[in-house]
């Protein structure tokens, strides 16, 4: 394990959550799962970090918000995660990082930022779990991560393909990061796929284009009918053991279970589904990952926020029981 010394120095085991036994959990400023703000520790082995920054929507914009509503909804996770029989927050040291500034007036000085900022933490050794944000904020991630790692598998679960070219002539939207990425070379073309695809496209050409990117595509109907495990155990077998980059946008979920969202499309998953899909994975080489598009305004009692914090939680999970068995 590569435990951050905690900031007075006095102890090798990881700072865990404020106990919700002794202190509210409705109580205090929200850090993601109630952990440490990375200040607190000096370094940390993951690192959740914010990226507020919403300016590349298509359409209902305020994911700019959801950083801090998964925050929010992350009050309520327990330290033991029985489904990965592991305490994440005791296996290794999780803290939450903030926000990172990015202009919300100029797309590509944004980008730019959320590069720098997410190789500076990637440099202390922290692998990264980024709350979106818009799906714009992949690119700039996924560029950081190639600069350590080399071109990286990709799982992208989302409703939509975000391979795209331009909208209004734009490069950098959220309908595009991983059209960028594959023009970049930043990622490992024999390992890329969508989970959870679904819903109308402008034509079949954005199908064909996806394929000849290196794309294989599971969709929606494929969860339902083939199942859970057989899906992740194919998924499992196209990564093997290449470096993992997992990308969310929770509109992969059906609008039943994520209504808090900019570009909601019926027929998607249920949050128990993506949740076992993700558990599936978790002998693959998650190198960082990213949960994006929560947008609070449209959601209502936390639904929202509430499956995005579990996800992350479970991604937090996978990155933590890696560390602790010296992956990596
Ligand atoms: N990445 C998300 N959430 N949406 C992309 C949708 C792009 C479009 O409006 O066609
Ligand atoms: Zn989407
Ligand atoms: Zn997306």
């Amino acid at each position: 394990m590569t435990t951050a010394s905690a900031a007075s120095g006095a102890s090798q085991e990881p700072v865990g959550p404020v106990d919700s036994s002794r202190v509210p959990r409705y109580a205090g400023p929200a850090t993601f799962a109630r952990l440490p703000r990375l200040d607190q520790v000096g370094t940390a082995d993951v690192a959740v970090v914010g990226v507020p920054f919403d300016t590349g929507v298509s359409y209902r914009p305020g994911a700019r918000f959801g950083g801090n509503a998964i925050r929010e909804a992350s009050r309520l996770l327990r330290p033991y995660n029985p489904a990965q029989d592991a305490s994440p927050f005791a296996l290794a040291q999780v803290a939450d990082a903030g926000d990172i500034a990015a202009n919300p007036f100029n797309i590509n000085e944004a980008v730019e930022t959320i590069e720098a900022a997410a190789d500076d933490l990637l440099d202390t050794g922290a692998r990264l779990m980024t709350l979106g944000g818009d799906h714009t904020i992949a690119l700039p991630l996924l560029r950081s991560m190639a600069k350590k790692h080399g071109p990286v598998a990709l799982l992208h679960f989302d409703a939509h393909l975000d391979t795209w070219d331009t909208y209004f002539g734009a490069e950098y939207t959220h309908g595009t990061p991983f059209r960028r990425a594959v023009e970049e070379g930043i990622l490992d073309t024999s390992a890329l796929s969508h989970v959870g695809t679904r819903g109308p496209l402008y034509g079949k050409k954005d199908l064909d284009d996806d394929e000849k990117m290196g794309f294989g595509i599971v969709t929606s109907a494929d969860v339902m009918r083939r199942g859970v495990d057989e899906i992740a155990d194919q998924l499992r077998q196209r990564i093997g053991d290449r470096p993992l980059y997992i990308s969310i946008d929770i509109d992969v979920l059906d609008p039943a279970h994520a209504p808090g969202t900019g570009t909601p499309e019926a027929g998607g998953l249920t949050s128990r589904e993506l949740l076992e899909i993700l558990r599936g994975l978790s002998t693959c080489n998650l190198i960082s990952a990213d949960l994006v598009e929560v947008a609070p305004a449209y959601d209502h009692a936390e639904i929202t926020s509430v499956a995005a914090s579990h996800t992350a939680y479970e991604l937090t999970t996978i990155m933590s029981r890696q560390i602790a068995a010296g992956r990596g």
